[in-house]
């Protein structure tokens, strides 16, 4: 995302990459979909990550509850708590100089009621430093969306599959598919744009669906295994650079092999130590 909103930045020609905004803000998602810019964000959980992510002008990062698959081991994102993902989420905004920073709701935090879902979202913004938050449901959550936004807080909504219901879901099934799940798709869209988020998140549904949503939205919808027609894609970084081991959905495409290159590393590593190569006079100190 390039877009920008002063008169000199607009001078600019839209470079991708870290281009555009010094710090990224939620008028400029509704500026790149309005231009045909294309949003692009990874989830983060540490702030070494983060901050290669943000030099390399990813524009949003999402401290993902994922974050109880790909760091803490679980199989499901539901048993992920808040006091697991706010340090988390402070390391990540910490690191981050441009990128627009997302905190995810964990399951249980936000679905009582709106009270719950603004108590849950204050706490992160005071104590992280996060600059949004993200929760999961449509029509079913446009009240608690409704409630944030009022107090301030910016919200990216998550609609289509949602893994925190995957029980109720009955696993990870494709959301949106034939005519009544195009149309609830779209009512889902349309009441979380009503309430007030500033974009939407599309997990897994199928490309023409998404489609529709993203031209009958002005927000912009950010696609996971949504296609290539929604306004920004998002991945789960882990995922992405290959450090993920087992199975990874087929929405995903690996741009590394991190898995790969540290197990070799620990292998030469483990090698160089059995052998005396390790340390080196020059590891020495005098
Ligand atoms: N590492 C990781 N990557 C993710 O994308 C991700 C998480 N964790 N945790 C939270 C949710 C859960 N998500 C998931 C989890 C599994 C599939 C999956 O297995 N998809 C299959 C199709 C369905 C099936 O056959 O089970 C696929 O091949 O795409 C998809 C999304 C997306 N999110
Ligand atoms: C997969 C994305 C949308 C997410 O919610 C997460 O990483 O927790
Ligand atoms: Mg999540």
């Amino acid at each position: 995302m390039a877009a920008s909103d002063s008169a000199q930045e607009q001078a600019a020609p839209y470079g991708g990459g870290s281009a555009g905004p010094k710090r990224v803000r939620i008028r400029h998602f509704q500026q790149a979909k309005r231009d045909g810019v294309k949003i692009t964000g990874l989830t983060s959980y540490d702030h070494l990550t983060a901050g290669i992510f943000d030099r390399a002008g990813i524009d949003f990062l999402l401290v993902g509850d994922s974050a109880g698959n790909t760091v803490f081991g679980y199989d499901t994102t539901l048993p992920v708590t808040v006091d697991e993902l706010i340090p988390l989420t402070r390391a990540v905004a910490r690191g981050a100089k441009r990128a627009l920073v997302i905190a995810d709701l964990p399951f249980g935090s936000y679905e009582t009621n709106p009270r719950e879902a603004v108590h849950t979202a204050i706490r992160f913004m005071k104590e992280t430093g996060a600059h949004a938050v993200k929760l999961e449901g449509g029509e079913r959550s446009a009240e608690q969306i409704r409630h944030i936004v009022e107090a301030g807080i910016p919200v990216m909504a998550h609609i289509g599959f949602t893994p925190q219901s995957e029980h109720g879901l009955g696993g990870h099934v494709i959301q949106g598919r034939g005519d009544r799940g195009a149309a609830q798709l779209l009512r889902d869209a349309r009441a979380v744009e009503e309430a007030g988020a500033f974009a939407v998140v599309l997990e897994m549904v199928p490309s023409e669906a998404a489609r529709a949503v993203t031209e009958a939205l002005t927000i912009p919808t950010i696609s996971v295994g949504a296609g290539p027609h929604c306004d920004g894609q998002l991945l789960v970084w882990t995922d992405w650079a290959g450090l993920t081991t087992g199975r990874i959905p087929r929405f995903v495409k690996q741009y590394a092999q991190l898995a790969q290159t540290l197990e070799d590393a620990a292998n030469a590593f483990r090698e160089d130590v059995s052998s005396g190569e390790y340390p080196a006079p020059e590891h020495e100190y005098e």
